[in-house]
């Protein structure tokens, strides 16, 4: 069974007496051991989606539509305290900024053994002995050392290791990482990615892993899901993503960034305009005023989903080379 399904996810933000939609039909799936790329310009929706499978859309923002199955289980119907047990245990978040998320005024200790006395109920003792074989695990020397310590006594790149065995900690069946390394450096960047996939795969945890970086998210992930102005617009492979873009906005996007399978002195290209604002009501595709395919029915009409092999996308004129209209031949 599939561990995580988002079907027709819809999320909406309170405003002037009524509502404006940030994320629409967001749909994607992710199985046991695998990692899903959600990737996007910052304001795509990527954050508020993780949020949402969480439980933790702050105020003023609701789920209005669409299924979060957590095995057959449907989050988004079930309680708040349901939700809170769920948290942490089957299904924890990596943050950002471990700086933030980390409590600067407790030990590393108090901070890994906290989850696993609350919700796995262990001792003291055993769960100091596994917060010990976790840090180890994240590659941390010194885990007896480590454990006394506070926050700013660690590196930037420690400190996302401990994020990590603490998301770990519960054994949980799903990870959502929230751009887990935009505060690094891109050496440990890339540790810290292959960290996080190589453990969720070992661990048989499905993983979701959200960045606004595609050019990362090759080696990581088996799947991506590529999101617009609050839309999924294209499902793939990330091997399929690569080879053959579909959607327009995901070839700007892999044009706009550094690929190590393309010669050194390929120039980039950033997409030109910018992003929709969510606010403002726009009609058809949300990417048609940046595209250099777009016809006169991209702005009245919303591309339904096309599926070829499983490569999934939403455009009316999708092709991997060409700029012809769908069905026109190559
Ligand atoms: N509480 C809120 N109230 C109003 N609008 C919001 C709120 N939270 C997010 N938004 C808007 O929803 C859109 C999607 O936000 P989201 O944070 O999910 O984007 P993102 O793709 O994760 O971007 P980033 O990479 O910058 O984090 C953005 O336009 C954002 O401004």
């Amino acid at each position: 069974m599939t561990l995580l399904r988002v079907e027709n996810l819809a999320i909406d933000v309170a405003r002037d007496g009524g509502s404006c939609r940030l994320v629409h039909d967001a749909h994607f799936s992710v199985d046991r051991g695998e990692t899903l790329a959600v990737v996007g310009e910052s304001g795509s929706g990527k954050s508020l989606t993780a949020l949402a499978v969480m439980g933790l859309l702050g105020e003023g923002l609701s789920v209005s539509g669409g299924r979060i199955l957590f095995g057959d289980e449907d989050l988004a119907q079930m309680s708040p305290q349901a939700r809170n047990d769920l948290r942490g245990s089957r299904i924890s978040m990596i943050f950002q900024e471990a700086m933030t998320s980390l409590n600067p005024v407790r030990s590393i200790e108090h901070q890994l053994i906290e989850g696993m006395r609350l919700k796995k109920r262990l001792s003291r003792r055993a769960a100091r002995a596994r917060a010990l074989e976790l840090l180890a695990e994240v590659g941390i020397s010194d885990p007896e050392r480590r454990l006394k310590q506070y926050p700013h006594q660690l590196s930037g790149g420690m400190r996302q290791r401990v994020m990590i065995a603490i998301a770990l900690a519960c054994d949980p069946e799903l990870i959502l990482a929230d751009e887990p390394t935009t505060a690094l450096d891109v050496t440990i960047q890339a540790q810290i990615l292959a960290l996080t996939s190589r453990l969720c795969r070992d661990h048989g945890v499905g993983l979701v892993l959200i960045t606004h970086n595609l050019g990362i998210v090759a080696r990581y992930a088996q799947k991506v899901a590529v999101m617009y102005g609050g839309r999924v617009v294209e499902r793939a492979s990330a091997r399929q993503l690569y080879r053959a873009p579909q959607h327009p906005y995901t070839q700007g996007l892999l044009a706009s960034v550094p690929r190590l399978d393309l010669p050194r002195d390929t120039p980039l290209r950033p997409i030109p305009g910018a992003p929709p604002d969510p606010t403002v009501r726009l009609g058809g595709c949300r990417f048609h005023p940046r595209c250099p395919r777009a016809s006169d029915l991209c702005a009245t009409e919303v591309p339904p989903f096309v599926t070829d092999g499983g490569h999934e996308v939403a455009c009316l004129h999708s092709g991997s080379q060409s700029s012809k209209p769908k069905g026109a031949a190559a």
